[in-house]
């Protein structure tokens, strides 16, 4: 008590008329004011719940996007809308912390100077005052940019002009409000340096005129950060002023109370009790913070009790506000001390209001930013780890990719070194086993020849169909016979190549691409493979030319025949030359095309032995063959007697006669047997050497077709299986890419995930900081 008493003496001794103007000064500047710590405060969360909105707005669409990606299904529903509503909720507390001011409320008895308190703390005569029951509302004065100050009713969105305090009270009486119901006077900031850092002044209708302080208290008081008791130092505090107090208290915890013994410029006339009556006010105003509400201790108490005088206060400022000094004019005793203490009492009240407003207004906001921070990287954190997961598949997918297709091209290398080297084995042993077995159905030909039974006659009309039909059954004859011989075991070796073929390529393509594949391969075509003989005899043996006469067989012209036969034989050689160039010409086309033998042989070689010239050399004939030769040239009659005189002279008569006779006998017996049927051998004869000659000569060719057609048959097949496994392939490195490329996107996601957590630490940090430098530090 002493203390306090001190106190204002001691500060008016100290720096007197001085620290006041000093103290309007500053209220005017608003320089160093405890307010600023609230005004920057505000600021500084205000600036950090502009980054974490546009933090959570950036986080909510790049989850958004992330939920877009319907393939990668790393974010479900429900964690889209948590983070949808993250934002909602941070633009919620951006709306409340721009309306967050500080508020403090006015409570007391009808007339103990509430509405002049205010007035003097805002300068100015805002509020209706008067003798008797004036406010009978709560009146909220508030600051608004702009040079204009207008008044709002509640649940109303006009604004009511409000030109003077005159006008307001009476604009206020006539409206007649509920006692509850609000009215919001918007001042404008510049005019009042309190309001400009947002500080909101509530002023109430009498506690004593009221039976609704519970509803005040819902309605006014639970979002106040600091309340001042005025009362009237002409009186002591009632029950109702009491009463009204314990009920707050009830519902805020320990609510921050200041009490103001107004019209302490009453008590001057009486200067002999100003002391006692001081100290009585003062204890009893301690007893009831400390003892009775419990909302502060005995020195807490002692800082928010004051002696003041509104009224005084208030004409003081609007003098200052002239340029006159605040003392001008009729004043009570005392009225620097008291006008001291209103200020000690606004200094106070700002230092409090300004931490409590930091604490219980940011505190909330700094709690619930870091909890939203906390609860965004933890579903930041299981997002990332769900990628990391999903990330460490698409990984091991492409390592088992990678490395399938890499085997399928070493193993595709492989088998195919493999398949050529046994298309290329098989086709050689189609060549030899064609060339062998149509040689023998060569060597068999008369066999075939023989067989063939179309009525023969020597008529040149019906000896050219008979040779026509000779060469058409000799090539189906042929054809069959070998088609026997050889197609089913043919058709078996290239099936039993195509299915090994096809298991080995088959091997390479997953079996989930494989599908139904593999018959299709292997039955590109409808029938099975089969061989063709193009043999084709017509052309082949066109040039055929039969030898009909009648030619005795011990006659000399057959004789010499017989002899020249000898020499043919041993010309074969020359032939045979001809032959092989013919046949190496075949070999050389065979690997690129079946060729058509009969193309070849449209101009056949004449391998008949050649009698003009061929046997003019004297020392390979016999003296016999050179008369017979001479008989022949000279028509066979001189020729003739002279070998008859020779033998006639040599042998004797009578067994030339008997020779001779022998010799007509055979003549004749041979000349009898040769009948239309001793002639149709003799046509088969012909024909089966003269077509003997020719197939030979195509046995080469016909076998390099046959082997050209298995050759192309199992290619084609292998062909198709490459394209297979090329398409398997191909599938195999579209996937690899996608693979690949969803990697790409879940490591730029993961990026971009750790960017967001670090931004959410980052946040968490600052709100640390924000914490450390405005709220614990109170
Ligand atoms: N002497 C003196 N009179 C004062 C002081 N403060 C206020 N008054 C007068 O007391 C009367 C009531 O003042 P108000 O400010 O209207 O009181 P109030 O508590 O707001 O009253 P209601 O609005 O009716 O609840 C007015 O006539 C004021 O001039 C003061 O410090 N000293």
């Amino acid at each position: 008590m002493a203390a306090y008493l001190n106190r204002g003496m001691s500060m008016i001794a100290g720096n007197g008329y001085e620290s006041v103007m000093d103290s309007n000064s500053r209220q005017l500047h608003n320089v160093n004011s405890p307010l600023q710590i609230f005004v920057k405060a505000k600021k500084n969360i205000n600036d950090i719940f502009g980054d974490i909105s546009d933090y959570v707005v950036e986080t909510t669409n790049f989850i958004e996007g992330l939920a877009a990606d319907s393939q990668a299904d790393i974010v479900d529903k429900a964690e889209t809308e948590t983070f949808r509503s993250f934002v909602l909720k941070i633009n919620n507390i951006r709306e409340v912390l721009a309306r967050d001011h500080m508020k403090v409320a006015f409570f007391g008895r009808t007339s103990n100077g509430k509405s002049s308190v205010i007035n003097a703390m805002l300068r100015d005569r805002i509020l209706p005052s008067g003798i008797g029951h004036t406010t009978n509302c709560f009146c909220q004065v508030e600051g608004v940019d702009g040079h204009d100050a207008y008044l709002m009713r509640e649940g109303s969105e006009e604004k009511l002009n409000v030109t003077s305090v005159k006008q307001l009270a009476n604009a206020l009486c006539q409206e007649k409000l509920s006692e509850s119901s609000l009215v919001r006077i918007f001042w404008p900031r510049e005019r009042c340096s309190l309001l400009r850092d947002d500080v909101v002044f509530v002023d109430s209708p009498g506690v004593d005129v009221s039976q609704n302080l519970d509803d005040w208290i819902d309605n006014h008081c639970l979002n106040a950060d600091v309340f001042v008791l005025v009362l009237n130092a002409e009186s002591t505090m009632t029950l109702a002023e009491k009463s009204f107090f314990h009920e707050v208290s009830t519902k805020i915890s320990k609510p921050n109370i200041f009490i103001l013994n107004n019209r302490w410029d009453a008590s001057a006339s009486e200067p002999e009790f100003l002391e006692s009556v001081k100290a009585q006010h003062q204890e009893r105003c301690i007893d009831f913070l400390v003892k009775e509400l419990k909302v502060s201790t005995v020195k807490e108490a002692e800082e928010r009790v004051f002696f003041v005088s509104a009224r005084e206060t208030l004409n003081g400022r609007l003098q200052e506000q002239n340029g006159l000094p605040a003392h001008t004019g009729a004043l009570a005793e005392g009225f620097q001390a008291r006008y001291f203490e209103f200020q000690d009492f606004e200094r106070k009240f700002e230092e409090c209001i300004s931490k409590s407003a930091v604490k219980t207004k940011f505190e909330q906001h700094s709690s619930r930013g870091k909890t939203i921070s906390n609860d965004m990287r933890l579903m930041l954190d299981n997002i990332f780890e769900r990628i990391n997961d999903l990330r460490n598949k698409k990984l091991e997918q492409k390592k088992l990719l990678t490395d399938r297709i890499s085997a399928t091209e070493t193993q595709l290398m492989v088998v195919t070194r493999e398949m050529k080297m046994k298309i290329h084995n098989m086709v050689e042993e189609v060549e030899q086993k064609v060339s062998k077995a149509l040689n023998e159905e060569i060597w068999r030909l008369n066999v075939l020849v023989d067989e063939f039974n179309l009525p023969f006659h020597t008529d040149a009309l019906v000896l050219n169909v008979y040779k026509k039909e000779m060469n058409g059954y000799v090539e189906s004859g042929l054809g069959s016979n070998l088609r026997a011989r050889l197609s089913t075991a043919l058709a078996m070796n290239i099936e039993t190549a195509q299915r090994e073929m096809t298991d080995r390529m088959t091997a390479l393509v997953p079996k989930e691409k494989l599908k139904d594949q593999t018959n299709q391969i292997i039955t590109a075509r409808n029938q099975p493979f089969e061989m063709l003989y193009s043999l084709n005899c017509q052309n082949l043996c066109s040039d055929f030319q039969e030898d009909l006469e009648f030619r005795f067989s011990w006659g000399i012209t057959a004789l010499i025949q017989r002899f020249n036969a000898k020499k043919a034989a041993s010309k074969t050689g020359k032939s045979g030359v001809v032959a092989n160039q013919y046949r190496n010409n075949g070999n050389l086309n065979k690997s690129t095309q079946a060729v058509t033998p009969s193309a070849d042989l449209n101009s056949p070689i004449s391998l008949l032995p050649q009698f003009n010239g061929e046997f003019t050399t004297e020392e390979q004939l016999s003296l016999v063959s050179r008369i017979a030769a001479a008989s022949i040239g000279s028509q066979g009659t001189v020729g003739g007697l002279v070998i008859a005189g020779i033998l006639f002279k040599t042998i004797g008569w009578r067994v030339l006669f008997a020779v001779g006779g022998i010799y007509f006998s055979v003549y004749a017996y041979e000349r009898l047997s040769w009948t239309n049927k001793a002639k149709e051998r003799k046509f088969k004869e012909q024909y089966v050497k003269h077509a003997t000659r020719k197939l030979k000569l195509i046995v080469d060719l016909t076998s390099a077709n046959c082997s050209h057609q298995v050759q192309q048959e199992l290619s084609s097949t292998f062909a198709r299986l490459c394209r297979v496994v090329d398409c398997s392939q191909s599938e195999m490195n579209n996937e690899l890419k996608d693979i690949e490329a969803s990697l790409n996107v879940l490591e730029a996601n993961q990026k971009q995930i750790k960017l967001l957590r670090n931004k959410a630490s980052f946040i968490t940090n600052k709100l640390d900081t924000f914490e450390n430098n405005y709220i614990k530090s109170n």
